[in-house]
């Protein structure tokens, strides 16, 4: 897979994006009841949902029909000034949010991954200013309890829609998991809008360790995959 022509992540270059009028609006209705638990699996900090009805849905945009929300997680950097997966003219934000969501017509999870509609995953920028988005405490309070890897903890009542920007707007393309195996099944949507995160939200991130309880710590950090090759796709934009 890894050596596929439709790899994430890409860098963005918005003169050579196509606006597309006919990519409508995307719709995300949550059950705030549908969280489950927060982990760390030694490679990223990950919420978990109930994604066995179609309780937590994303519709519209791109997408046909309903993709359930099965779970989000993060990829971040060593400092602020990079950390993020997708790149857009050059910018690297410090993170990246990634609501993962798949198509239940292909019957479960592990079927999605193999076809090309199979996943859809939301992007969020993070962006280290002044006055941080305060929905992004109730994640950051759980780290502690999640230090290292393996170490889970109950996290309910949580709609995660309170993470989105104001702007709907966003760009999509065809891509791919950014981690091994890399499974070309993933219909991108990045925001085009970063939402705001304080330094210190991204310090406290980093103080999440790779290694498990009686290991030495090793801190987790840069867990973002590399840009890939665009190998002539076409980016579409919502907005013009
Ligand atoms: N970073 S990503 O492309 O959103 C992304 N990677 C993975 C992955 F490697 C998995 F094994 C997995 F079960 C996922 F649900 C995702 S979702
Ligand atoms: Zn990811």
């Amino acid at each position: 897979m890894a050596k596929g022509d439709k790899q994430s992540p890409i860098e963005i270059n918005t003169k050579d994006v196509q606006h597309d009028s006919s990519l409508g609006p995307w719709h995300a209705s949550y059950d705030p009841g549908a969280a489950k638990t927060i982990l760390n699996n030694g490679r990223t900090c990950r919420v978990v949902f109930d994604d066995m009805f179609d309780r937590s849905v994303l519709r519209g945009g791109p997408l046909t029909g309903a993709y359930r929300l099965r779970q989000l997680h993060l990829h971040w950097g060593s400092s602020d000034d990079h950390g993020s997966e997708h790149v857009i003219d050059g910018v690297k934000y410090a993170a990246e949010l990634h609501m993962v969501h798949w198509n239940p017509k292909h019957g479960n999870f592990a079927g999605a991954l193999k076809q090309p509609d199979g996943v859809a995953v939301v992007g969020i920028f993070l962006k280290v200013g002044k006055n941080p988005k305060p929905e992004m405490k109730r994640i950051l309070a759980e780290i502690d309890n999640i230090k290292t890897k393996g170490k889970e903890a109950p996290f309910q009542h949580f709609d995660p829609s309170i993470l989105f920007p104001k702007s709907r707007d966003y760009w999509t393309y065809h891509g791919s998991f950014t981690t091994p195996p890399c499974e070309e099944c993933i219909t991108w949507i990045l925001l085009r809008e970063p939402i705001e995160v304080s330094s210190d939200q991204m310090a406290k991130l980093r103080t999440l360790s790779k290694s498990g309880e009686n290991e030495p710590v090793k801190p987790l950090v840069d867990n973002w995959r590399p840009l890939q090759p665009l190998k002539g796709r076409i980016v579409r934009a919502s907005f013009k």
